[in-house]
């Protein structure tokens, strides 16, 4: 075994390895915003300040930094009086319109974003973003202007005023949260998730297990034998759907292309005692992280069927039908010549929703623009987009971290969240989503952003609220941008602000890789400490049963048939007969053959059908309706039980046990 050649710093071992748990004095401080606004008044003036002050933000890393600085506040969400500034109107036009923005237009808007937000308002204010209030009249309309000459790239929508916030991804919109109508709202937010978002990690599939395949009437006819005597075989088995989870897949964009899901049905029997060929099996490949549930028509979630988290892990799902006896099956001492054959089995179907939580050691996490995939792109081979503006990633991006050959863990740099993220805000709930199945999560924080301070708190009550033990597992928190003056500035206040609640922060510059190491160390010690306690775990956990879904399908085929109920409808003078065993019976029942009328008489005699019916009061001429088949009853002469069919001699007939 090759020994971990990780080196830590003294930095990396004082990290807190304590959850996190929220001091609701956090609240935010009214100091920093009035700070915030009279130092980030223009942010040319910071660009211009930045380049000035590079060589002195250096001297908080070890190495000077020789990679250009950008300039990234605008893209972040500014005090107020920073939106106002005509640089920043520019700026704003510089954003990448196609890939995402937030608008909110109006005074119903802004009391929207107050309510939502209300009392535990924390970093940003929504109604920042309010468009018309950019300053006099005439630059509110250029500014439209300039904005409707970028339609071709986006589908904007004007006029909605009452509709709050309007989110805007990629010419897919929905409209922003508003308190008291969370079910239309939710609707609302499935409709503005871009496609390619909806497919990336949901996925609805129908599958069928195969049908069993009919078995056959035949008679042996051969030279010097004769009365060969019945022959026909049986029908071969359905196949089966299993569903495997395949390492190699990190997303259910293959279910884009394919939604159904349908397992071979089995050959039918043949002459000559020949049975059929079992029906090919389907196999259904699945991403680690795959929560299957079972899709209702009625629209609530199912409940979870299968969870898979392990490359290799293989269910069976849906087992295949019967395949159905042939009349060599039928033959007795009493009936030697049966015209009977059964159908096959039909395979079980329904639809399936398909729901991914990207399984990771460390999931990267902050907000919009600060650097997540700059530090995912330098710790690991992943080569995610990387622009200045925020949502670059929309879709998680994974990446592999090595350290020696069996020492890796996966990283996963999530989209960027917003507050109100955990209510749907900004697609938080798709982003948040993935978080779930992370070990150990890495907050990025932008050194350069006005409030590192609030920015970090916001998206750590983000997370608490969304689910409340993603705030119980691991973490560390990586200040970013260490290369640029206005962060290095701003690291001490942050540091002080951190340790005051025990945590350690690191300082990192993501681009220049300086200080990275460090925190990738420290994530590695965090996600191995876990493994270990997880192995020590699973040595006593009890294994997970995979095939219960199928054990159920076939505990229901086996269902005995004298199990069923009767109901009476008056008006229409109609007996209806209701029970698993009975439909079952009735659909492998294949009415072309003479001896099948006989053999269903002698079952439901058998079973207690026509009993059951006689005590509850069946006249003749009264409409039978037996697992779906409609037959009229009559009262056979000199007979007190009798069935709407037929004379008596199926009852010398011994017919085979059904199965
Ligand atoms: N100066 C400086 N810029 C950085 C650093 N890290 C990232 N950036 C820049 O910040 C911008 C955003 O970086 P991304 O890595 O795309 O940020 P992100 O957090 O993934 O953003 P989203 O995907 O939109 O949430 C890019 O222009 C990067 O070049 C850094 O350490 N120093
Ligand atoms: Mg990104």
């Amino acid at each position: 075994m090759s020994s971990v050649s990780i080196s830590f710093s003294p930095l990396a071992l004082s990290l807190p390895n304590k959850p996190y748990r929220k001091n609701p004095s956090q609240k935010p401080n009214p100091q920093f915003i009035s700070k915030s606004k009279s130092k980030s008044k223009s942010t040319s003036k910071s660009k211009a300040k930045s380049k000035s002050k590079s060589s002195s933000s250096d001297e908080k890393l070890t190495s000077s930094s020789s990679i250009a600085i950008e300039a990234t506040s605008y893209t972040r969400l500014p005090p107020r009086d920073d939106f106002l500034a005509s640089s920043l109107i520019d700026a704003y036009r510089e954003i990448k319109l196609s890939d995402s923005y937030v608008v909110t237009k109006s005074e119903e808007g802004q009391r929207i974003s107050k309510e939502l937000h209300g009392e535990k308002l924390i970093g940003f204010d929504y109604k920042e973003y309010e468009t018309p209030d950019v300053g006099e009249d005439d630059e509110d309309e250029d500014f439209e202007e300039d904005y409707d000459s970028d339609e071709e790239d986006i589908d904007y929508i004007e006029g909605r005023e009452e509709d709050g916030e309007i989110v805007v991804f990629g010419g897919e919109e929905f409209e922003g949260f508003k308190e008291g109508d969370e079910d239309e709202d939710e609707e609302e937010k499935e409709k503005g998730v871009p496609a390619v978002m909806r497919c990336f990690d949901r996925a609805k599939i129908f599958v069928k297990a195969g049908n069993g395949g009919n078995g056959v009437v035949a008679f042996r006819r051969e030279k010097f034998v004769p009365l060969g005597g019945p022959s026909g075989g049986d029908g071969g088995k359905g196949g089966n759907v299993y569903v495997e989870v395949d390492g190699a897949m990190n997303s259910l964009l293959p279910f884009r292309n394919c939604l159904h899901y349908r397992a071979g049905r089995g050959s039918h029997g043949q002459g000559s005692d020949q049975n059929g060929a079992k029906g090919e099996d389907v196999v259904v490949k699945i991403a680690p992280g795959t929560v299957i549930r079972e899709a209702r028509e009625d629209g609530v979630v199912g409940e979870v069927l299968l969870e898979l988290l392990h490359p290799g892990q293989r269910a069976l799902l849906l087992p295949g039908g019967r395949g159905g006896r042939g009349n060599a099956a039928f033959k007795s001492g009493m009936n030697k010549v049966p015209r009977i054959a059964e159908n096959g089995e039909e395979g079980h179907e329904m639809w399936l929703e398909l729901e991914l939580k990207l399984v990771a050691d460390v999931g990267i996490v902050g907000a919009p623009n600060a650097g997540k995939s700059t530090l995912l792109s330098v710790i690991s081979a992943a080569r995610p987009e990387i622009a200045n503006y925020p949502f670059t990633t929309l879709l998680p991006n994974l990446g592999v971290v090595s350290f020696d050959y069996d020492s890796t863990m996966i990283v996963a740099d999530l989209p960027g969240l917003l507050e109100g993220a955990h209510r749907g805000f900004g697609l938080g709930h798709e982003f948040l989503r993935h978080t779930e199945r992370c070990s150990v999560l890495v907050h990025v924080v932008d050194g350069s952003s006005p409030q590192p301070e609030y920015e970090f708190d916001a998206i750590r009550l983000e997370l608490e609220l969304f689910n409340p033990e993603l705030a119980e597992k691991p973490y560390l928190v990586a200040f970013n941008k260490m290369d640029l003056p206005e962060a290095s500035e701003r690291w001490e206040s942050f540091e002080q602000h951190l340790l005051a609640e025990d945590i350690q922060p690191f300082c990192m510059s993501a681009i220049s890789k300086q200080g990275t190491h460090e925190v990738v160390c420290a994530a590695y010690e965090l996600v191995r400490k876990i493994r270990e306690a997880a192995k020590e775990v699973e040595g006593l956990a009890a294994p997970v049963n995979l095939n219960h879904v199928a054990e159920e399908i076939k505990k229901k085929r086996a269902f005995p048939i004298n199990d069923f109920d009767i109901t009476h409808d008056s008006s229409s003078k109609t007996w209806h007969v209701v029970g698993d065993g009975l439909e079952r019976f009735v659909q492998m029942t294949n009415w072309s053959y003479v001896d099948s009328d006989k053999r269903f008489q002698h079952v439901l005699e058998a079973c207690g059908v026509n009993k059951s019916l006689i005590d509850r009061g069946v006249k003749e001429g009264d409409t039978v309706n037996i697992a779906g088949l409609e037959r009229i009853w009559y009262n056979a002469p000199g007979s007190a039980s009798s069935s709407g069919a037929k004379n008596k001699s199926t009852d010398s007939i011994r017919w085979p046990s059904w199965k």
